[in-house]
């Protein structure tokens, strides 16, 4: 897919400011904070209707304004020249968003999505390695909900479950009502059907990634570490198991810490708890991975990320490197400048353009930004 252009108004620190990609790479180079990462999010936000860095649209819209827009138009290459895709989308800090394609409103989300595909590079990507368990989650359910739009609706069922769940178990913890077997075991049953369809997509997310993931691996250890990438939700669990037996094991577990959710108020088995281990030579990346070991990790996700994405869509998504080139060494700048090539348009960010290679500079298109305006 090709995005040809980038119009955002009132959203973070730009007021209105459109941008034409007239080269397959694009590189922004500004100072910190003048709105680098800024740009890219809005180009994640058309791909997956989430933010990487925010939960909440108030975050997303300029300070001292109620509406933000980001519209863009993009070419797929499945359609002619002549159907380039209209995008739009308006968000309020009240929360309500207004999305479009080609002027016509989308009341679902899952109607929108699939119209722009992206993969986001940032340094906040090192926590997928490092960082907590949600970092991880929130990867693969980023990328789940590119390859599959209806996961969007599935996490929206599963996290209104939780919330009605998790404010029962706070009124029981408070003593505002009776712990009452029944009323709970509504909710248990709720909690098991919606949380195993994420959790069996997840897993089977990893199962599809974790082989191209372990090429990149070793293509850019040089062959000697093996890797090893495995779902690990709050029970025992293989990805073979049938669903029944899923809900039974999710259901026993719950039942085991039934007196501790009373206690502490809150739900503590369910895909919101689970973790994705990462191992390298059978040891855990996280916790004994030198810093380059983890870079390389990193790499190795995203770049099976984007592959695993062009082989589903049938065209390579938009890469966004947020300033992330400028960490990786020269090795890894070549493995992924060479698995970019010219076939993914790619976006990238920099504070300088030091350590790009003079060649490979020459076919990109360079724009400035300061303080939310974008020039070339
Ligand atoms: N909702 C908002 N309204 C107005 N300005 C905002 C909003 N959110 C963020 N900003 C401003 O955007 C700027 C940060 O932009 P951005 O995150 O794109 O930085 P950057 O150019 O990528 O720099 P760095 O290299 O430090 O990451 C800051 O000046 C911040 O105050």
């Amino acid at each position: 897919m090709y995005l040809k252009s980038l119009h955002i108004k009132q959203f973070r620190n730009y007021i209105d400011q459109e941008v034409s990609f007239t080269a397959p790479k694009t590189v922004i180079v500004g100072n910190n904070a003048q709105g680098k990462s800024n740009l890219l999010e809005a180009v994640l936000l058309l791909a997956t209707l989430r933010s990487h860095r925010v939960s909440k649209d108030r975050d997303l819209v300029k300070n001292g304004s109620t509406i933000g827009e980001i519209r863009a138009i993009c070419q797929r290459s499945r359609l002619p020249e002549s159907y380039p895709i209209d995008l739009e989308m308006q968000m309020r800090s009240s929360g309500k968003r207004t999305l479009r394609v080609n002027g016509v409103n989308q009341a679902r989300h899952l109607d929108f999505l699939g119209n722009v595909n992206a993969v986001m590079f940032s340094s906040l990507d090192l926590d997928l390695v490092r960082g907590s368990p949600e970092s991880r989650r929130n990867w693969l359910d980023t990328v789940l909900i590119q390859l599959e739009p209806i996961y969007i609706n599935l996490l929206q069922q599963y996290n209104q479950v939780l919330r009605q769940r998790n404010a029962l178990l706070k009124s029981i913890k408070q003593g505002q009502i009776q712990y009452e077997a029944q009323q709970m075991a509504l909710w248990d049953a709720q909690l098991v059907t919606t949380g195993t369809r994420l959790i069996r997509r997840r897993s089977r997310l990893l199962e599809r990634l974790t082989p191209i993931a372990r090429h990149w691996h070793q293509a850019i250890s040089g062959g000697s570490e093996y890797l090893e990438i495995t779902y690990l939700p709050k029970f025992s669990f293989t990805p073979t198991d049938l669903v029944e037996n899923i809900h039974q094991s999710f259901f026993e577990a719950i039942l085991q810490k039934n007196i501790i959710e009373q206690h502490q108020g809150t739900s503590l088995v369910g895909p919101h708890r689970d973790e994705v281990s990462l191992t390298i030579n059978a040891t855990s990346a996280r916790e004994y991975g030198s810093q380059g070991q983890q870079r390389t990790l990193v790499l190795a996700l995203k770049l099976a990320e984007l592959e695993l994405l062009e082989s589903v869509i049938g065209e390579p998504p938009l890469l966004l490197l947020d300033d992330v080139l400028a960490e990786l060494d020269l090795q890894r700048q070549d493995h992924l400048l060479n698995a970019i090539g010219n076939r993914v348009q790619t976006i990238i960010t920099t504070t300088h353009l030091g350590s790009f290679d003079a060649q490979w500079l020459k076919s990109a298109r360079i724009f400035q930004v300061a303080k939310g305006e974008i020039s070339s």
